[in-house]
């Protein structure tokens, strides 16, 4: 048995995380480029964990620009079994109000201007991203809603849009009517597909900050708004984070597979195969290389 090492993704407004033993910023170098920032790491309730803020700290990378592949390959490098990450989102339900989490079940990617794979001509892989959340660490993150008593819905549909300007009224009734999203946000895709193609645990808990513009008593989205809920929301979100480091436990197989992603999914004859792809995908993909 090993430990698992809970790698977290912070959002808008979450740019580090408090009361981590042994406290540490730490660079971490990867084959994709720069990660967003350093990470933070350390332990808490004696599980080790690792924080990366998004965006950077002062918030400086776009939902566009953020380093995806960077960012999950420095998890992984530095051990993560699993990542949770909190997210700032639209709501498209009128039960799912501001200052609500709700711990997303599925996703829509509407994203189309970033690297989506770590994978490619030289080694192909194909994994599924039937079930995008790992339904264990999802129980996990519900547990800690629970204990920390903040209102939270268990499942919903993500949609991720490529922003960064927000959604056309005709867009938010489009996504929610005919769609069947729940919720919209710029950054969980291609994140959760790439946590996946690196065999971590992915769940993400998307925090309400507004009723994006569809909602006929609410107006359009507004930032001024958004920066006050989430204001309101980093404190939930804190506690989250610690209730969700004393419900780990030792490793054991992922019971939906996600540690096992790669098993059947690369095509690419190992003859055919390029030796610096393959280089490259030392951390993501070493355990079936
Ligand atoms: C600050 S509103 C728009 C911004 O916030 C969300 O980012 P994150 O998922 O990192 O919390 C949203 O996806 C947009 O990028
Ligand atoms: N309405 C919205 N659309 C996209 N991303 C968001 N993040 C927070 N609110 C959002």
């Amino acid at each position: 048995m090993v430990n698992r090492m809970i790698g977290v993704i912070g959002g808008s407004g979450i740019y580090d995380v408090d009361g981590l033993h042994d406290a540490e910023w730490q660079s971490v170098e990867t084959p994709w480029g720069a990660p967003s920032d350093q990470i933070l790491t350390g332990t808490l309730d004696d599980v080790p964990m690792a924080f990366l803020p998004r965006h950077g700290r002062g918030h400086v990378h776009s939902p566009t620009s953020v380093p995806y592949r960077a960012n999950i390959d420095a998890l992984k490098r530095l051990g993560c079994t699993e990542v949770i990450s909190m997210s700032a989102v639209g709501s498209f339900r009128e039960r799912m109000a501001p200052g609500h989490f709700v711990i997303v079940s599925d996703f829509i990617d509407r994203t189309y201007a970033r690297e989506k794979s770590f994978f490619g001509a030289g080694c192909v892989a194909h994994v599924s991203v039937a079930h995008p959340v790992c339904q264990r660490l999802g129980d996990i993150a519900q547990q800690a809603a629970e204990a920390i008593g903040v209102p939270y819905h268990r499942g919903g549909v993500y949609l991720a849009m490529e922003g960064p300007q927000f959604s056309s009224l005709a867009e938010s009734k489009m996504y929610r009517e005919s769609w069947g999203a729940d919720v919209i946000g710029m950054t969980n895709m291609p994140e959760a597909k790439l946590a996946r193609e690196a065999e971590l645990c992915y769940a993400s808990v998307a925090m309400v900050t507004d009723y994006d513009s569809w909602h006929p008593d609410h107006g359009t989205v507004d930032i001024a708004q958004i920066g006050a809920t989430l204001r309101a929301n980093a404190d939930n979100a804190r506690r989250l984070i610690l209730a969700i480091a004393s419900r780990e436990s030792a490793l054991s197989p992922c019971p939906c597979g996600c540690d096992r992603a790669l098993e059947h999914a690369i095509m690419t004859a190992p003859d055919k195969r390029d030796p610096t792809l393959l280089a490259k995908l030392d951390a993501v993909a070493g355990r079936v290389l």
